[in-house]
C-alpha cells in the first residue's frame, strides 16, 4: 500500500527501487521487496510504495519514472547504523591497550591520551579519522564523548557537520582525577565550559549536530558538579550521557563515595541526570529495581558488548533490559571496545547473548533480527532521535546504507543457491564490512563515498 506524507507535496530529489529491510515497533525485521522510496529535497522520505505503483506515484509526486535508481540484484537498503556510545578522542589507540580492567585502563591509557586534546592539530587528525571511519562503516548517527577540552569538542562538531554525520557531541566533564595531572577541571570550569560548549555549538546551527551534557561518570564528578550538570541539561532541555554500572569495582566505589544514595542509579536520578533524553552506557550490573527506575524516567541504555568483554567488565542481560521495557541501543565504546564498526557491535551483542545461553541453556538468545533492530531503530530510540531516523518511515530523514553483498573484492561469497533477502541480510551482518557498504546517506545526502 502506498504511504505518503501529510505535508504539502514536496519536490522529489531521488527515487530508489529495490529491496528495503528495516525494523518497526511491531516487527524486528520487515522485508520490502520491489519497493519504491522517494526522498524529497529536504532529505526526508516523501513516499513509499510498491514497484507496481510506479506510474501513479510518479504522477502524484511529479517525478520522471526514467529517473528512478534501480538497485541491482545483490543490493538492498537498510537504515543507517546508530552508534549510541563512542569516545572520539580514544580512537587513536583503538585496537590496543586492552589488558586491564576499567579503572586501571582509564588511568594508564585513557586519561594520558585524552589530555592531549589541548592540541587542536592532534584533535583535527584524530577527529577527522574517527568521523570518516565510522561513516564508512555505516554509522549515520554517532553519540560521541570527547575530552574535557571545549575547543577540540567544537571541532568534532564541525567535522561531523562537514562530513555529513548526524551526531550528538558531549564535552566530557570531570572535576576528579587523582592520576593524570592537569586532566581535570575545577567544578566551576566544568560548568562554565559546558555552557560555552553548548552555546557555541548551538550557535553554529549545524542541522544534524547537537550538544549532549556529559558527566564522565559518578567517580569523576563531585556531587555538586553532577547536580549542576543536571540543572544545565534541564534548563536547555538537552540530552545527557554518562556511564553506569560497567564494572563491579566501580559499582563498589560509587557505593562508598555516595553513601546517602540508595544505588548507583539513584546518584544520577537525584541529580536530575536520568531523564527521557538520557543515555547511559553499559549497565551490566544494574539491579531489577534500578531498571525499573530507567523505565519510569524514560532513560535508556547503550549496550557496548565489545567493550564489556575487552575490559572484562561483565555481560549485559539484554533480555532482562527489554523485559523491563527500557530503551536500548548498541554502542562501540571505542576504545574500550576495539572496533569502530557497528557491524562488530551487532556480532558481539549476539555473542554475549550466546554466552548467557551457554551459562543457562534456558536463556532466550537474541535473534539476529532483534540485534539488527537494536543497531538501528533501538539506537534512534535510545538517543530520542526516532522521530527523525531509525527506519524507513514516511516523514523521517533518509538515513540509509546501500549494501552490495557481491561487491568485487568483498569479504563474503554468496550462496550458490539464491537465498531470500532475510538470509542475505544475516550473512551481511555476520560477514560483511565497509566494502559491502556501497553508499551511505544521511538526511538524503550521499556522504559515502566521500567527494573529496
Ligand atoms: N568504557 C569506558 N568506561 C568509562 N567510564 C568512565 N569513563 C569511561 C571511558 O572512557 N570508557
Ligand atoms: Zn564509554
Amino acid at each position: 500500500m502506498m504511504a505518503q506524507s501529510d505535508r504539502p507535496a514536496a519536490t522529489i530529489a531521488n527515487v530508489y527501487r529495490g529491496t528495503f529491510m528495516h525494523s518497526t515497533q511491531k516487527t524486528a525485521l520487515e522485508v520490502l521487496e520491489d519497493e519504491l522510496l522517494g526522498v524529497d529535497t529536504d532529505g526526508k522520505i516523501a513516499f513509499m510504495g510498491r514497484g507496481a505503483e510506479l506510474q501513479t506515484l510518479s504522477q502524484t509526486f511529479g517525478f520522471n519514472p526514467s529517473e528512478v535508481t534501480q538497485l541491482a540484484k545483490d543490493e538492498f537498503f537498510i537504515p543507517g547504523l546508530v552508534d549510541t556510545h563512542i569516545h572520539a578522542c580514544q580512537y587513536s589507540y583503538a585496537g590496543t591497550a586492552l589488558d586491564m580492567p576499567l579503572l586501571q585502563w582509564l588511568n594508564t591509557y585513557t586519561f594520558p591520551v585524552e589530555s592531549q586534546f589541548t592540541d587542536l592539530n592532534f584533535a583535527q587528525r584524530v577527529y577527522s579519522q574517527v568521523v570518516k571511519r565510522t561513516l564508512r562503516n555505516g554509522t549515520t548517527t554517532a553519540c560521541y564523548f570527547t575530552s574535557i577540552h571545549t575547543d577540540a569538542s567544537l571541532l568534532l562538531g564541525k567535522l561531523a557537520n562537514d562530513f555529513g554525520q548526524r551526531a550528538l557531541v558531549g564535552k566530557v566533564c570531570m572535576d576528579i582525577n587523582d592520576f593524570v595531572e592537569h586532566y581535570k577541571e575545577t567544578t566551576q570550569e566544568s560548568q562554565d565550559e559546558t555552557c560555552r560548549f553548548i552555546k557555541e555549538l548551538l550557535d553554529k546551527k549545524y542541522p544534524l549536530v547537537r550538544p549532549v551534557v556529559t558527566p564522565r561518570f559518578a567517580l569523576s564528578c563531585k556531587e555538586t558538579l553532577l547536580g549542576e550538570l543536571g540543572a544545565i541539561a534541564k534548563k536547555h532541555n538537552l540530552p545527557i550521557q554518562s556511564h553506569i554500572s560497567e564494572n563491579l569495582e566501580e559499582v563498589k566505589l560509587v557505593k562508598q563515595l555516595f553513601p546517602k544514595y540508595a544505588s548507583y542509579t539513584d546518584v544520577y536520578l537525584k541529580n536530575n541526570l536520568l531523564t527521557d533524553k538520557t543515555v547511559m552506557a553499559h549497565g551490566c550490573h544494574l539491579s531489577d529495581e534500578e531498571l525499573v527506575i530507567f523505565k519510569e524516567t524514560g532513560a535508556s541504555l547503550s549496550h557496548c558488548p565489545n567493550s564489556n568483554i575487552s575490559l572484562c567488565s561483565g555481560l549485559l542481560d539484554v533480555r532482562n533490559v527489554l523485559k523491563h521495557q527500557v530503551k536500548l541501543g548498541l554502542g562501540t565504546d571505542v576504545a574500550g571496545g576495539y572496533s569502530a564498526s557497528m557491524l562488530d557491535a551487532v556480532r558481539r551483542a549476539r555473542d554475549t547473548s550466546k554466552v548467557l545461553t551457554i551459562q543457562n541453556p534456558n536463556y532466550n538468545t537474541l535473534t539476529f533480527e532483534e540485534v539488527f533492530r537494536l543497531a538501528t531503530l533501538g539506537g534512534s530510540q535510545a538517543l530520542s532521535l526516532d522521530g527523525q531516523t531509525g527506519n524507513f518511515e514516511v516523514g523521517k530523514d533518509f538515513d540509509a546504507l546501500r549494501v552490495n553483498v557481491a561487491a568485487p573484492g568483498g569479504p563474503m561469497d554468496l550462496s550458490v543457491n539464491s537465498e531470500e533477502p532475510k538470509i542475505i541480510l544475516e550473512k551481511f551482518l555476520n560477514l560483511g564490512d565497509d566494502r559491502n557498504i556501497a553508499e551511505v546517506y544521511v538526511a538524503g545526502r550521499k556522504v559515502v563515498p566521500f567527494t573529496d
